[in-house]
């Protein structure tokens, strides 16, 4: 199954309860790495700080099914989750801007663990291009366009300065990527049908800054 059609079975579903699933997915693949078999839904919900009601919620979603008095089964929670995440199938992927972020990107192997395979990686600066990083090869971006049709690449990952971020968006979608994971602060414009999800660590550092400034108060 492909990013694309994994979407469509995800549709419908809360997106909060979408950024809970990886968290019940990592929780019950350290259980089954322990040799537990089932998992009420209470013990996930203690785990996770929540009801064990919206644990439930969430999990009906999925085809998992819970059994009276034993709970979920460890291992179907972990197959099934897998699947429905589309965690078990490889996307490809392309990067673009393999400076510090990028390049901490390219290290992360967890990327694999969770479906996704960048592929390669493009820049402009003659120092990085031609490197590999962690395997991954980094060429000019000026070959974007012949590697995004010779591989079947379906997401684009920008880490290039912010003024830059458009420019390598409308290339992305010029050349058939179908989803863009947007590391920089710009806000891109691209068609509907493309999917894009803005992703900052400097907004979780400053909801962490604003609760301890509120509590020093
Ligand atoms: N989302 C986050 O949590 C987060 C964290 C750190 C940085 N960032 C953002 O990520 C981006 C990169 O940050 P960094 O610290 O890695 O910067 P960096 O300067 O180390 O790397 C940027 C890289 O992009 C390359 N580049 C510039 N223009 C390009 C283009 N048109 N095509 C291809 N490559 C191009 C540069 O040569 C460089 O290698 C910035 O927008 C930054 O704000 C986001």
């Amino acid at each position: 199954m492909t990013m694309i059609q994994n979407s469509k079975k995800m549709q419908g579903v809360p997106e909060p309860t979408l950024r809970r699933m990886p968290c019940y997915l990592a929780f019950a693949e350290g259980l089954l790495r322990k040799g537990q078999q089932f998992v009420s839904s209470t013990q996930i919900a203690n785990y996770m700080n929540i009801d064990p009601t919206q644990v439930t919620k969430d999990l009906s979603y999925t085809s998992i099914v819970g059994k009276t008095r034993v709970g979920y089964e460890v291992k179907a929670i972990v197959d099934v989750l897998s699947d429905f995440l589309g965690f078990s199938v490889m996307d490809s992927a392309f990067l673009v801007g393999a400076g510090s972020l990028g390049s901490a990107l390219l290290h992360d192997n967890g990327l694999t663990h969770f479906g996704l395979n960048i592929v390669a990686a493009f820049d402009i600066s003659p120092i990085t291009i031609g490197r590999k990083i962690n395997d991954i090869e980094v060429f000019h971006i000026d070959q974007f366009r012949d590697l995004a049709q010779e591989l079947s690449v379906v997401m684009g990952i920008i880490t290039v300065p912010a003024e830059n971020a458009q420019t390598v968006a409308d290339l992305m979608v010029a050349w058939g990527i179908k989803a863009i994971w947007n590391f920089t602060p710009a806000r891109i414009k691209v068609p509907e049908d493309i999917i894009v999800q803005n992703t900052s660590l400097y907004s979780n550092l400053a909801i962490i800054f604003n609760k301890l400034h509120t509590e020093k108060n």
